[in-house]
């Protein structure tokens, strides 16, 4: 797929901003904090609706303006599409595909794919698991765009059964876990909806990830990627799977009403990372780390692909200074031209003139986008 132009509009700190990409490969070069990951972040809002940093829509809405916009075209083999996803300061978001408004965000995604690639991701290995349920969820939203709606309904109930029990600390244990059964049902079916996904994704992902984890260490170093519920999946049967879930609650129960939240769900799923056998944050060096990130985001790109049966977009934010030459140029061979990158950095001297000489190059400052350096 190939990303044509973005417009955005009083989006973060740009205020009217057209941008026409005429390679495969962009790089976006400037300063700190003058608008180049949120250039990025524009594209990664279309693709998953989502922001890797966590911002509210208030934060994405240019300061001081009410609305923002991000619209772009995008090419597929199936035709042009036109995605134009609209932000409010005070307010719900909209969507529109090719001009007409979408009532559902779901239909809106798995138009735009991409993979992004930021320093942020190092803390996949070095951070706490909520970090790796978002990345997980975020890749299957693209996966599965029925995802995010399924998502959305776990949420919901866990949301509502967390304020009851926040409420009722003072009930009884009987009492209080007779008026939750409604909600124990609704969580147990929507939390096995998602715990079954993420396992299915996890397990077409971790042998891709492995093998270019291989590849990249030089096959010194075994990737393990293992995804562990908090509600046990011996079986992958739904039903079997929700009594599992109903159980865990009931053992559970004590637990709950002292602490007075949920403690079973997938909202306290974990995907651990392993290598060699040893937790990967405590194994090895930063550059080892690294390596299992680039390893993650490489098997990211090729099962997006392998799944949607298109390249997706690259989204490189300032991490190729972050990586050694060999696995640059291991990034590189896999992207060549098959993959539409672009590429934030805050000096082209990281790369090497042939990239420079096949990438379209821009320049960002302060909020606006040149193609020559000498007009800024
Ligand atoms: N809602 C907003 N309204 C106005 N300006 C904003 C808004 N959100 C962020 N900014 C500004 O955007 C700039 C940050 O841009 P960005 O994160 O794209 O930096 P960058 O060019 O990628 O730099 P770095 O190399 O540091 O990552 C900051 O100047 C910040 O004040």
């Amino acid at each position: 797929m190939y990303l044509k132009n973005i417009h955005l509009r009083q989006f973060r700190n740009y205020q009217e901003q057209k941008v026409e990409f005429t390679a495969a490969k962009t790089i976006l070069v400037g300063n700190n904090a003058q608008g180049k990951s949120n250039l990025l972040e524009a594209v990664e809002l279309l693709a998953t609706l989502r922001s890797h940093r966590m911002a509210r829509d208030r934060d994405l809405v240019k300061e001081g303006e009410a609305i923002g916009q991000i619209h772009a075209t995008l090419e597929r083999q199936t035709g042009i599409s036109d995605l134009t996803l609209t932000l409010r300061r005070n307010g719900r978001r909209s969507v529109a595909l090719n001009g007409e408004s979408l009532r559902r965000q779901m239909d809106f995604l798995g138009v735009l794919n991409a993979v992004q690639f930021s320093s942020l991701d190092l803390e996949l290995v070095r951070g706490g698991p909520e970090g790796r349920r978002n990345w997980l969820d975020t890749l299957l939203i693209q996966l599965e765009p029925v995802y995010t709606h399924i998502l959305q309904q776990y949420n919901h109930v866990l949301r509502q059964r967390n304020a009851f029990l926040k409420k009722n600390q003072d009930l009884g244990l009987s009492t209080q876990q007779s008026e939750l059964a409604v909600w124990d049902a609704q969580l147990a079916t929507t939390g096995t909806r998602v715990i079954r996904r993420r396992d299915r994704a996890i397990q077409r992902l971790a042998p891709i990830a492995a093998a270019w984890h291989a590849n990249i260490s030089g096959s010194t170093e075994v990737l393990e990627i293992k995804y562990a519920p908090s509600v046990p999946l011996v079986q992958n049967q739904p039903e079997e799977v929700q009594q599992a879930f109903l159980t865990k609650i009931q053992q559970r129960a004590v637990a709950e009403l002292y602490r007075g939240t949920t403690l079973v769900g997938p909202h306290r799923d974990e995907v651990e990372l392993t290598i060699n056998q040893t937790p990967a944050r405590q194994y090895g060096s930063q550059g080892q780390q690294r390596t299992l990130v680039l390893a993650l985001k490489l098997a990211e790109l090729q099962l997006i692909e392998e799944v949607i049966k298109e390249p997706p977009l690259l989204l490189l934010d300032d991490v190729l200074a972050e990586l050694d030459p060999s696995r640059q140029n291991q990034l590189l061979d896999t992207i060549q031209d098959r993959f539409q990158t672009l590429i934030t950095t805050t000096h082209l001297s990281s790369f090497d003139s042939q990239w420079l000489n096949s990438s379209q190059i821009l320049f960002v400052k302060a909020g606006e986008i040149i193609s020559s350096p000498a007009t800024l």
